[in-house]
């Protein structure tokens, strides 16, 4: 994040002087914006940086316990800068928050700086070999030169000019937003490579009396477990790859000044980050436990992809601050559409009449066409982000302000976004895959993914569905059995669909994912490798156990 944020935020002469440091690795920094006191609440941040004339020189404290800088990755030990994000203040007025590069250590010993108090904040869930660190500033000094000026400027004699939004210093956090969908499609994928592969080769109970033990990836409910997450791999693996082109094409014209799309980028990123990570965190227990008590060793790979990843769920935005966010967006657009304004790509849907018919008992409606079912998920995401803004509407005529009736629409608009974010997910997987160049039989069996990602999209969220008359009872049932009918023939490519994300073993860390499926051998020498092992007898034996046993014997 200090390399992305430098690279947005620096002016080209800044950019000249911290760049190759950073490129060569002569400086190694980190994003220091979360404190003590708040990591949502950016406006709350209270670390400062005071403008001093008379040195042109900032001055950064951190004037409270809660200031303390806590959580950036590789603060504690590793980092010799840091973007610091502190409250502005010159000439007697604040501006708000903006960047600073702060160095904290000496480029001689890496000792900290004088007025830099740094340190690792203590052992985590996971992220082991990250030295998540703390910074408190005791009044130290930085040149004028070390704010970030390519939005914003500070003159030397302390006259400030804006920026043309002060979002733009947000930027680098829409950026790794992106970049965490890709993350969840990765950690999805693996986790689905090491489920599958495991349970190809894990054969488990007698059918029937006599019968061979069949693979535990023959039994329906497995299936079921794991092969609407493997099809969430490759939704997200599409939706990335869509996210990341609005992203750079928004990008571009935000670099000339336009900066007509940055609310619909922020929404959408901050849905999709929040959304897919979600759905992949619980997905990675589900995966977990299809592997049964194998799944629970940390030779499975599972207790470390589910410590590193779940973190997802938190930081560059806890997801349901995000999805409120992005909610937030979406009562604008209805706003602006009932207005007659013209809506962006992403959200033009809202300015449409999807209102249905209910279909009442058997509809004919073909409840296997992909296209039809993405314009149930487009009437669900409408419906659900119109019930939302009607929320919010009749809090206002209810006497409440904007910032009141929105908080009291809350719980419903995160499902608004929810549903908003599934719509775009579903529909993007279809889509792109009518643009994939690939054989029929290879369109075939992508085909039958999109089909039990969306089918089971409905199943799993039926009541939205029903409550508002988009499906019937009966129709929502069937499209459950249509999921359920497609397992057995994804299951003749499961393996195949696994083994085409490429995982190397020494990338998958995981015995019962390994290629080669040599599980049991792999595991036992896995086990004979750990450190207990290293003696027959641990030495605890001799100073505890041997003692207890011993004086219970002489009981006997
Ligand atoms: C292949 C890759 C694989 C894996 C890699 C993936 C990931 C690993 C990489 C890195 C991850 C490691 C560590 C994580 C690092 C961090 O966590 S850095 C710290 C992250 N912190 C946050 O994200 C803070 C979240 N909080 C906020 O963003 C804001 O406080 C808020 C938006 C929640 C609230 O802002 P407020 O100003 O208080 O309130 P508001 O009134 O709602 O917002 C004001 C207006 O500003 C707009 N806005 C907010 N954010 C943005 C943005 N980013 N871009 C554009 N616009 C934004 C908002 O919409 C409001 O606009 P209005 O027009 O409605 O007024
Ligand atoms: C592994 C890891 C790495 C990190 N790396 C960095 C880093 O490199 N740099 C950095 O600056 N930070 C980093 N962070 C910090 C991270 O960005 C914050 O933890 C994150 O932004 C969440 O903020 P918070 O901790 O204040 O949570 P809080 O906002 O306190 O969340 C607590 C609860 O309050 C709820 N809540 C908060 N606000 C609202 C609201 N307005 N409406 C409804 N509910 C609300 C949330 O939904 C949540 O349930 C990291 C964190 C972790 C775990």
């Amino acid at each position: 994040m200090f390399i992305p944020t430098l690279e947005r935020q620096c002016t080209s002469e800044q950019r000249e002087k911290f760049l190759p440091l950073c490129y060569d690795y002569r400086i190694i920094g980190t994003y220091a914006q979360t404190e003590l006191g708040h990591g949502t609440f950016l406006r709350g941040l209270e670390t400062t940086a005071h403008y001093d004339p008379n040195t042109q020189e900032f001055i950064l404290n951190s004037p409270t316990i809660s200031s303390i800088k806590w959580w950036p990755g590789a603060l504690g030990k590793t980092s010799t800068h840091a973007v610091v994000l502190a409250q502005l203040y010159t000439l007697g007025k604040c501006h708000g928050i903006h960047p600073f590069v702060v160095q904290l250590r000496s480029l001689d010993d890496h000792k900290p700086l004088r007025g830099i108090t740094v340190g690792d904040i203590g052992p985590k869930m996971g992220f082991g070999p990250n030295d998540n660190g703390y910074l408190k500033l005791h009044k130290h000094r930085i040149p004028r030169t070390n704010m970030l000026m390519k939005y914003s400027q500070v003159s030397p004699d302390g006259t400030y000019t804006k920026p043309p939004r002060s979002t733009l210093t947000y930027g680098t956090m829409t950026f790794v937003r992106v970049l965490i969908v890709h993350g969840s499609a990765i950690a999805l994928a693996k986790a689905s490579t090491i489920a599958i592969r495991y349970s190809a080769v894990r054969r488990q109970s007698e059918l029937r009396p006599g019968e061979p033990e069949p693979q535990i990836l023959s039994y329906p409910t497995q299936q079921h477990k794991l092969f609407p997450l493997l099809a969430t791999a490759y939704a997200f693996h599409f939706v990335q790859l869509a996210m990341m082109k609005i992203y750079t094409d928004v990008n571009d014209q935000i670099n000339n000044s336009n900066f007509s799309r940055i609310q619909e980028l922020h929404a959408l990123s901050s849905g999709l980050k929040a959304f897919t990570s979600w759905v992949t965190n619980a997905g990675l227990e589900v995966c977990r436990m299809s592997c049964g008590g194998h799944g629970y060793s940390q030779a499975s790979g599972f207790p470390r992809l589910y410590a590193d990843f779940t973190p997802s769920c938190t930081y560059e935005g806890e997801n349901t601050v995000l999805m409120l966010q992005s909610a937030r967006y979406l009562v604008k657009c209805v706003r602006d559409a009932r207005s007659g304004k013209t809506l962006p790509g992403t959200v033009s849907y809202l300015s449409e009449d999807v209102s249905a018919v209910h279909s009442g008992g058997s509809s004919g409606r073909d409840l296997s066409n992909l296209d039809f079912l993405i314009s149930l998920y487009k009437q669900r995401a409408s419906n659900q982000v119109h019930f939302a803004s009607d929320k919010v509407d009749r809090g206002i005529s209810a006497g409440m302000d904007l910032v009141g009736a929105l908080n009291s629409a809350s719980v419903h608009l995160v499902s608004a976004a929810k549903a908003h974010s599934h719509y775009f997910i579903a529909k993007t997987f279809v889509e792109s895959l009518k643009l994939l160049k690939a054989s029929s039989e290879l369109q075939n069996v992508l085909h039958q993914l999109a089909s039990v990602y969306v089918f089971e999209g409905i199943a799993q969220s039926s009541g939205d569905f029903i409550e508002d008359y988009i499906l019937s009872g009966s129709e929502a049932k069937t499209i459950r059995q249509l999921a359920v009918d497609l397992l057995p023939l994804i299951r003749v490519n499961a393996v195949s669909l696994v083994d085409a994300f490429s995982f190397r073993d020494e990338v998958l860390q995981s015995v019962l994912g390994r290629y080669d499926g040599n599980v049991y051998e792999n595991l036992f020498k896995w086990a004979q490798n750990s450190p207990l092992n290293k003696t027959d007898v641990h030495p605890s034996y001799h100073k505890y156990l041997g003692p207890l046993l011993k004086r219970n014997q002489s009981k006997l």
